[in-house]
């Protein structure tokens, strides 16, 4: 099982062969988008996080590739602004909370308002089913439904279930298939659902 730097890294080179990209990470209030931020510059982080006012910027680097991290806020009053920032990046990835049923019709609808937008034409698109963790969420295939994500053919998407394996979990709760990988002692991101 990939960690998730690593699945991101081999997606994006599928589509790109560039050693600087940027990405934008956008989704809904408490979706996790600083959490992941902080577990790939970080190598971790467990504190309680506040949610993000506006948007903040990091840069990590992996082997000799570099990635600018937008990092936006996802209340409402913030949700105008992804588009600024999503203009022009090598890939937008859209964070959900999968274990948040009742906001997934709305993660569906900014998503695909968003993706609308004619200046985001074009632009590859990664959906992270985040909390994967959480007994309460949803499938690989009910995100597919309920996201709509099969309605974006024109677009390279793809869909990743991400759990923060940094956060303490009973191994009752670990979503079959998911495996835990152990890096010089440091606990790191991993993903599910990969083929
Ligand atoms: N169980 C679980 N909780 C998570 C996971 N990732 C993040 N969280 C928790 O979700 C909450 C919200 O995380 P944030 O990273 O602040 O969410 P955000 O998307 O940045 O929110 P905004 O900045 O308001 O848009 C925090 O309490 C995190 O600890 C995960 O993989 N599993
Ligand atoms: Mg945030």
């Amino acid at each position: 099982m990939m960690g998730l730097w690593d699945s991101i890294l081999k997606w994006l080179r599928s589509i790109f062969l560039k050693q600087e990209m940027e990405l934008s990470l956008v989704g809904l209030q408490n979706a996790g988008k600083t959490s992941l931020v902080n577990s790939i510059a970080a190598g971790g982080d467990s504190e309680d996080l506040i949610p993000t006012v506006g948007f903040n910027m990091r840069k990590v680097t992996k082997g000799n590739v570099t990635i600018k991290l937008w990092d936006l806020g996802g209340q409402r009053r913030f949700r105008t602004m992804w588009e600024r920032y999503c203009r022009g990046v090598s890939a937008i990835v859209y964070v959900v909370d999968a274990a948040d049923r009742d906001s997934i019709p709305i993660a569906r609808s900014e998503l695909h308002e968003l993706l609308i937008k004619p200046s985001l034409t074009g632009i590859p698109l990664l959906v992270l089913g985040n909390k994967i963790d959480k007994s309460e969420a949803l499938s690989k295939q009910a995100l597919v439904d309920q996201l709509g994500l099969e309605s974006l053919q024109e677009r390279e998407h793809r869909l990743i279930g991400l759990h923060d394996q940094l956060r303490p979990c009973s191994t009752q709760l670990r979503p079959a298939g998911m495996t835990y990988r152990q890096r010089s002692g440091a606990p790191v991101l991993c993903a599910g659902w990969l083929e």
